[in-house]
């Protein structure tokens, strides 16, 4: 663990009611590195993405994002730290309502002073850097296939130039040639804007073509973290069975 990762989690717990979905988790995300988050099917993978970006309240522990602790923050502070991140969500969350070029125009309005004009010539360049056509921007939603879906809710997690971006599920319902290509546009886009990520996924072939370390998530905390070749070697049956199993060798080339 670094001194100064960019998000740092400890002694979490969350729940719904009497449901206690994390307890006693910790994590640290490191700057500059992709984290893949795996899982069983409900162990909380999602609600620990909610929670880093302040739309799951905590029970009890802390989470600090950017060096600062999110819930000793006022609405001001808040919201500057919250354009320091992008997200997309698991189903894209596009407004349905809205061309591709206003959907990423949304953080634009929410959080700068930037004029229409500006903010469509910077959503058209989002656009484009998210690998769309140009001619994508006037689209609505419901005109798109999925793959180019999840590059328009790309465009908008990257409209605010964040340093920490959150991906969840990007390649979900993807065919495998198309994931692969979306794989290999956030491993670029990665690396040529410095991005840090927190992303969720269930897809072996994402983790492995993206991802530089891994954090499993299982008995409500992090059971074990590391690079693949370090997750193969853990003595855990869902972690042996996950990456050891025919998909996991596949992937991972063993
Ligand atoms: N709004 C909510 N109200 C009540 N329970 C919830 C809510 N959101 C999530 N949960 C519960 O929290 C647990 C973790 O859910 P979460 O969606 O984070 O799982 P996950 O690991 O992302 O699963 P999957 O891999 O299937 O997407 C589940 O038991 C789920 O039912």
């Amino acid at each position: 663990m670094s001194a100064d990762p960019i998000i740092r989690i400890r002694d979490l717990e969350t729940r719904f009611g009497t449901h206690t979905v994390h307890e006693h988790l910790d994590l640290d995300v490191e700057r500059g590195e992709v984290l893949g988050v795996v899982g069983p099917s409900g162990t909380g993978k999602s609600v620990l993405l909610r929670a880093i970006v302040g739309l799951k309240h905590p029970s009890a522990g802390s989470i600090e994002v950017f060096g600062r602790k999110l819930d000793t923050l006022g609405d001001e502070e808040r919201r500057s730290l919250e354009r320091r991140w992008g997200v997309m969500f698991q189903d894209g969350a596009l407004f349905s309502n809205l061309t591709v070029r206003e959907n990423v125009m949304v953080p634009m309005k929410e959080h700068t002073n930037l004029g229409p004009k500006l903010s469509a010539e910077l959503a058209d360049m989002k656009i484009r850097l998210a690998g769309l056509e140009p001619d994508a921007g006037d689209k609505f939603p419901s005109d798109l296939s999925g793959g180019m879906r999840k590059r328009a809710a790309l465009a908008r997690a990257l409209a605010l130039d964040p340093e920490l971006l959150f991906l969840d599920e990007p390649t979900a319902g993807l065919d495998p040639i198309t994931a692969a290509g979306f794989d290999t546009l956030l491993r670029q886009l990665q690396k040529s804007l410095g991005l840090s990520v927190f992303l969720v996924t269930h897809d072996v072939d994402t983790l492995n073509a993206v991802c530089d370390r891994i954090a499993v998530l299982g008995e409500k905390k992090v059971l074990a973290i590391g690079t693949i070749d370090e997750l193969r070697a853990f003595d855990h049956p869902w972690v042996q069975e996950y990456f050891g199993g025919p998909r996991g060798r596949a992937a991972t080339g063993h």
